[in-house]
C-alpha cells in the first residue's frame, strides 16, 4: 500500500488530495482533502474533508503564497490524528505536483536534480505559474525527505495539437529556438474531462468530440476531437486566449500601458507580465476576484459587474463558435468545468443563450439543481437540444495519482 499526495497549485488555490494505493492495479482511493482557496482576494479559506467528515469549512486562514498554504495545508493533514493512514511524514510515499508548464515532456516525470533543473528552466515560459509549484517542490524536498515526487504537466494533454494550430506565424528559426508556440494548459482537466464525458455518454474515448471549458481563476476552452486535444485556447504561456480573475487574456500588447522605449527600460517586461497575469482580468473591471459576487450583482448598482459579465460571455462565446466549426459541427457536447464553469448557473445560462444559433439549449431546472455533492458529470440540457450540455467537476488531483501511481519504477 502506498499514500499519495497530490499537490494541485492553482493561481487562487493550493488543493491537495490524499489517496490510498494497494497496488499499481488499483485506482487510487481518496481518504482526504484539503484546500486553501481565495489567494488572490482578501478572505484566504481552508477547508478540510477526511472521508465523508467535514473538518473545517472556509475557515478563514492567513496565506500570501503558494507556500505559506502549503506549510497550512501540511500542518492540517499530519496534525490529524484520526487520519490513521497518514501518522507521520514517511508514510507518503509519493508526490504528485502539478506543474503548469511542461515544454515538451510527453509524460509524467521523477523529479530529479536533473529534471527538477529542466522544469527551472521551461519556468521563463511560465514566471509566474512554475515557480509556485516549483517553490512546493522545494518544501517536499526539505520536508518529506523520504518522499518520490513526481512532476505532472498541464502541457501534455495537448501534445496533440496539429501543427497549424501549434505554429505561430514567426521567424520559424527563431521559434524553434526559442521553444515559441502553442503549448496550452489545464491539460489535467481536460484529460479528466474527456475520460468522464465518454463514460457518461457511454461513448468510447477516440470517437468522443467536444468542446470543453476549464473556467476556473485562469480561464480556458478547448476543442477534443477524437477524445485529443485538437485546439486550446492559451498558448505558450498561460495568459493568452480568454481573460482570468486576474489575468487579461489575449491584448495587443502594444495596448499595455502604451510603453515608449524609455518607459520600456523601466518597466522591465517581468514588470508587464506581472501586470498582465496578477493585476488585470475580471477583478481589474470590478475590484473583486469572486467570480460568484460579479454574477450575483445588481446589474443597474453595478454597471462595470455587468460589464465583466458580458464581457467574459462574449469571449468564451467566440471560442465555443471557433471550435464548432474546426469540429465540423460534430459536437458530442459543450462541458463546463472549472470554480466558474461548475458553480456558476447563471454564466451557463448565458453563454448557452448566446451559442443558441448551435444548438445548445438547457433546462433551467437541470441548470440550477447542479450539486458538487452529485455525480461527477451532470446533463443540463434539454430536450431538443442538439448536443448535450454538460457541468463536470473536474479533479486534476486524481488524475495526477492516476497518471503516478502506475509508473513501473514505483513498484519494483
Ligand atoms: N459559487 C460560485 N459562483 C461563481 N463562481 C465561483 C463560485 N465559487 C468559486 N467561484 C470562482 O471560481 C474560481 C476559482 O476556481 P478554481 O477552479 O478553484 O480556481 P483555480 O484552480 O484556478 O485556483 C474563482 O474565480 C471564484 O471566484
Ligand atoms: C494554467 C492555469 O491558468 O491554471 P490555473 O487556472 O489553475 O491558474
Ligand atoms: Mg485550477
Amino acid at each position: 500500500m502506498k499514500i499519495i499526495f497530490a499537490i494541485n497549485a492553482g493561481s487562487s488555490s493550493l488543493k491537495i488530495s490524499v489517496y490510498s494505493a494497494e497496488d499499481r492495479n488499483a485506482t487510487p482511493r481518496e481518504i482526504a482533502n484539503a484546500q486553501v482557496v481565495g489567494l488572490t482576494s482578501p478572505s484566504t479559506k481552508l477547508t478540510y474533508t477526511r472521508g465523508n467528515e467535514n473538518i473545517y469549512k472556509n475557515h478563514q486562514v492567513t496565506a500570501e503564497s503558494q507556500d505559506d498554504a502549503f506549510s497550512i495545508l501540511l500542518d492540517t493533514l499530519l496534525g490529524d490524528e484520526k487520519l490513521d493512514e497518514v501518522r507521520s511524514k514517511s508514510d507518503i510515499a509519493i508526490t504528485c505536483h502539478r506543474i503548469v508548464h511542461g515544454g515538451k515532456y510527453e509524460s509524467a516525470q521523477i523529479i530529479t536534480k536533473d529534471t527538477y533543473h529542466h522544469i527551472e528552466a521551461l519556468s521563463d515560459l511560465a514566471p509566474l505559474h512554475n515557480g509556485a509549484a516549483l517553490g512546493i517542490v522545494e518544501s517536499c524536498i526539505r520536508k518529506l525527505p523520504d518522499t518520490t515526487n513526481i512532476a505532472c504537466f498541464d502541457t501534455q494533454f495537448h501534445m496533440s495539437l496539429p501543427p497549424h494550430v501549434y505554429t505561430y506565424p514567426i521567424n520559424q528559426e527563431r521559434a524553434r529556438k526559442n521553444g515559441l508556440r502553442k503549448y496550452g494548459f489545464h491539460g489535467l482537466s481536460y484529460s479528466f474531462i474527456t475520460r468522464s464525458v465518454a463514460k457518461f455518454l457511454q461513448k468510447d474515448v477516440s470517437q468522443l468530440n467536444i468542446i470543453a471549458l476549464h473556467l476556473g481563476s485562469g480561464a480556458s476552452a478547448c476543442a477534443i476531437k477524437g477524445g485529443k486535444s485538437w485546439d486550446t485556447s492559451m498558448g505558450l504561456t498561460p495568459l493568452s486566449g480568454l481573460p482570468g480573475a486576474t489575468r487579461s487574456g489575449s491584448v495587443d500588447p502594444s495596448d499595455v500601458g502604451k510603453l515608449s522605449p524609455a518607459s520600456t527600460e523601466k518597466l522591465h517586461i517581468s514588470k508587464a507580465e506581472q501586470i498582465l497575469n496578477k493585476e488585470s482580468g475580471l477583478s481589474a473591471l470590478t475590484g473583486t476576484a469572486d467570480f460568484a459576487a460579479i454574477a450575483g450583482a445588481d446589474r443597474a448598482e453595478h454597471p462595470q459587474h455587468a460589464l465583466a459579465f458580458d464581457l467574459f460571455v462574449d469571449r468564451v462565446s467566440a471560442f465555443i463558435g471557433s471550435y464548432y466549426v474546426s469540429l465540423e459541427g460534430k459536437v458530442d457536447a459543450l462541458v463546463f468545468a472549472g470554480g466558474i464553469g461548475e458553480k456558476s448557473s447563471r454564466f451557463r445560462s448565458a453563454v448557452v443563450s448566446s451559442t443558441a444559433c448551435l444548438g445548445f439549449a438547457i433546462s433551467d431546472a437541470s441548470n440550477d439543481s447542479i450539486s458538487t455533492k452529485g455525480s461527477v458529470t451532470q446533463d443540463i440540457s434539454s430536450e431538443d437540444s442538439r448536443s448535450k450540455v454538460l457541468v463536470c467537476q473536474t479533479d486534476e488531483q486524481i488524475e495526477m495519482a492516476c497518471m503516478c501511481h502506475s509508473k513501473d519504477e514505483l513498484w519494483n
